[in-house]
């Protein structure tokens, strides 16, 4: 699809960062790009309005969870698209009042991820969103945040994923991604 190749020029990677043997897909070029933005964003929303299982002409997505730090630049955008709520899953530490946790193992260390503790309502229909899915270590540790509030997560979403680590092995609703990697 033209749409998936013009989104894939403006990916870089860049070996041995954060630590030596990763290499590091980014996607702040697309961002650098006003169109590529556009299509980017463009795309997301044409999956989840067109292909989301679990909705329907009637049922929308309530809320778009995006995940710190890369998912904060996507998931507020197509929340507002959609007329969706959007909620953070921050590292921990970083958010106000009374939040609950998750850690979570992943391609190059241990976090704890957070969240607001009346963010999501029970029964509310959740899309969660990031940049790229490598182990799943951290979509999954946002999966059990919704999951504890009783939200449902009907789709994981990311611009890339890389395919050798499988983490969509990991996460309790389908997975899908621009762009899969297998280096
Ligand atoms: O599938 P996983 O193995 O969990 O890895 C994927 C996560 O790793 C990266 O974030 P990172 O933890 O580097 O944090 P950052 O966004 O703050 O840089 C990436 O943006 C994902 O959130
Ligand atoms: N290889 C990678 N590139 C960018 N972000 C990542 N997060 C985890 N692994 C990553």
């Amino acid at each position: 699809m033209a749409d998936v190749d013009f989104i894939k020029e403006h990916l870089t990677s860049h070996l041995d960062f954060p630590k030596k043997g990763i290499v590091f897909l980014d996607i702040f070029p697309i961002l650098r790009n006003p169109l590529a933005f556009e299509t980017l964003i463009t795309h997301l929303l044409q999956h989840i309005t067109s292909h989301t299982i679990g909705l329907s002409p009637t049922k929308n997505v309530d809320v778009v969870v995006g995940l710190d730090a890369r998912g904060f630049l996507i998931g507020p955008i197509l929340a507002l698209r959609l007329g969706a709520a959007f909620v953070p899953v921050r590292k921990a530490g970083k958010l106000p009042g009374t939040c609950i946790s998750a850690s979570y193992q992943k391609e190059y260390g241990v976090d704890s991820f957070e969240m607001q503790a009346d963010a999501i309502k029970p029964g509310q229909a959740v899309v969660v969103v990031d940049d790229l899915l490598a182990t799943g270590g951290s979509a999954h540790a946002a999966g059990e945040l919704v999951a504890k509030q009783g939200g449902k997560t009907l789709e994981y979403l990311f611009i890339i994923e890389l395919m050798f680590l499988k983490g969509s092995a990991a996460l309790d609703a389908p997975v899908y991604s621009i762009v899969q990697s297998d280096d």
